[in-house]
């Protein structure tokens, strides 16, 4: 599903080098629920930016879903992006006039045609699957911080990513909170979805099938 290959990406800034990924390979199957590790300023940001097609490497290979990511311009890269990718962040907010319903749908307005196809049935289908088949009509200050988050991540859900991407995405929450979107996020990849998911906390990264440590801008184990 995901292929990296001799992933470099180097930041010239004041000038100052700064090499955030060290020539990274990677693969990733269809199905799979990844954790990235590593400590502050070892590349899992800019790892997850380039996965995600918000930026694009230095040097070296992108192959998501056999399109090969490095070497498109910008406007095919936010088709891919629209597309493939669903994001999940920390704090990731809903639009705060629109209903649980609505925000869901929002990534539907810059998908493809195929993918809008059917997006409403699915946004439906999607609250119901987070648990929040009665709360479609909710305001989001009508919700509380963890079903929030679950209309968020029925939202990164709705074009039907190839891969959910997750940076850090029980940070603000409370342990009882995190657990019940670990459990969401486990029960997605059982029934298929690709998950890639950056984390500090090790019990949070142990639900996933597979850690990825980083140090320096490399893969260490
Ligand atoms: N836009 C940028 N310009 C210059 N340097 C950058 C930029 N983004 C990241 N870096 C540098 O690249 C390296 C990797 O940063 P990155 O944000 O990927 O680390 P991280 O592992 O995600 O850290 P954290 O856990 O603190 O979020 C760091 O040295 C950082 O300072």
């Amino acid at each position: 599903m995901l292929e990296l290959s001799k992933i470099t990406k180097i930041y010239q800034t004041q000038g100052e080098t700064i090499t955030a990924l060290a020539g990274v390979d990677l693969s990733i199957a269809s199905g799979e629920f990844v954790a990235i590790m590593g400590r502050s300023g070892s590349g899992k940001s800019t790892m997850l930016n380039i996965l995600g097609c918000m930026d694009k490497p230095t040097s070296g290979t992108y192959l998501l879903a056999n399109n090969d990511v490095s070497v498109m311009n910008d406007d095919a890269l936010s088709q891919i992006r629209n597309d493939h990718i669903g994001f999940v962040f920390q704090g990731f907010h809903l639009l705060p006039r629109l209903t649980a319903l609505e925000n869901v749908m929002v990534p539907l307005r810059f998908a493809s045609p195929e993918k809008q196809q059917g997006g409403k049935e699915r946004a439906i289908d999607l609250l119901h699957k987070v648990g929040l088949g009665e709360r479609l009509n909710h305001m989001p200050n009508e919700m509380s911080g963890g079903q929030i988050q679950r209309v968020a991540i029925a939202r990164s859900l709705v074009n039907q990513p190839a891969v959910l991407l997750a940076d850090e995405p029980t940070g603000n929450l409370d342990s009882a909170i995190s657990q019940q979107i670990i459990d969401l996020l486990k029960s997605l990849n059982e029934a298929g979805q690709t998950i890639v998911m950056v984390t500090h906390e090790p019990d949070i990264a142990e639900n996933a099938g597979r850690t990825i440590h980083f140090l320096d801008g490399q893969i260490i184990s």
